[in-house]
């Protein structure tokens, strides 16, 4: 038992962090051995699976990324951007593989991370589902397949919590479909229309978020053109699907070179 690699949950009392330790527990191919939230946080201290509702798990609650990280193999982490900046560093300076769900990261974020990823091994996924990753691949050949009388809307609905947009799911699939026709996504990108917008520009990819109660995340991408339409689709109804996607990550990085990877790699989707 104590042979398999031991991981870290940040967020521990989050919507993902409680199904990361739920996963992690009933994996059997892992063990959770560090649970960390923020400072000033009512779970400090206390047995995370009591915490949660159920039988203790043996592993307190700490505010101590540093002390938390030396003896981990990884490190499983969906909190918020600031946060997932100071525990790259961290991660890398402990040599633990750093799984990142996190959304919602500016320019200046992630190059902070690209850095940290000179030290260790980083994976980072707008969306760890396989469904979605597979839906990657997808946008982009379509994409890549309809020219531009084919307009390209992304649409994505999510729980009424949620605090970016558009979605880090949805940018992943407008990249998608921004390299599969060879343009720049951010020349291209629509975000939202608010009134006199003026007319649809040919060639434009277009997000548009949707919030509400506890839609756990839905995205569809819309390729319209005069007569006929395509969808692609994908729905999440389990968060399960990104938490074990995410301790996937974690497993594969395991022995693995410095760099940054995404769950393309991960799958084994990727096309390069
Ligand atoms: N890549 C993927 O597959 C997925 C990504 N996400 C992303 O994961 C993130 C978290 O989502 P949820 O769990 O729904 O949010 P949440 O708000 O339920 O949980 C975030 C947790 O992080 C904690 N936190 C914030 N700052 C911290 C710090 N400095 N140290 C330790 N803990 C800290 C908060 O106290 C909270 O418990 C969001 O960015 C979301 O978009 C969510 C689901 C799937
Ligand atoms: O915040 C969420 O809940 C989710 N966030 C990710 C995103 O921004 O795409 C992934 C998933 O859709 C759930």
């Amino acid at each position: 038992m104590t042979d398999l690699p031991g991981i870290v949950v940040t967020g521990a009392s989050g919507r993902m962090g409680q199904m990361l330790i739920r996963t992690i527990a009933e994996s059997g191919r892992a063990r959770l051995v560090g649970a960390l939230e923020r400072k000033g946080h009512d779970w400090i201290g206390r047995d995370v699976g009591e915490a949660m509702g159920g039988a203790a798990l043996g592993v307190s609650v700490t505010d101590d990324a540093l002390e938390a990280f030396a003896n981990a193999h990884a490190v499983i982490d969906f909190t918020a951007p600031a946060a997932t900046v100071e525990f790259a560093g961290i991660a890398a300076q402990a040599r633990c593989v750093h799984v990142i769900g996190t959304t919602g990261m500016s320019e200046d974020d992630l190059s902070k991370v690209k850095a940290a990823a000179r030290h260790a091994v980083v994976v980072r996924a707008g969306n760890m589902s396989l469904g979605v990753n597979l839906l990657v691949q997808l946008t982009k050949k379509v994409a890549a397949a309809l020219d531009e009388d084919f307009d390209i809307e992304v649409i994505e609905a999510h729980h009424n919590q949620k605090v970016d947009a558009p979605s880090g799911t949805a940018l992943m699939l407008g990249q998608a479909a921004a390299d599969g026709r060879g343009v720049d996504l951010d020349t291209v990108s629509d975000r939202g229309r608010d009134g006199i917008t003026g007319k649809r520009e040919r060639g434009h990819i277009g997000f548009h978020a949707i919030r509400g109660g506890d839609i756990v995340g839905e995205h569809d991408v819309l390729f319209a053109a005069t007569g006929e339409r395509i969808t692609l689709r994908h729905v999440a109804s389990d968060r399960a699907v990104f938490a074990r996607g995410a301790l996937k990550a974690a497993l594969w990085g395991q022995g693995r070179g410095p760099g940054e990877y995404d769950m393309l790699d991960v799958l084994g989707l990727s096309e390069n």
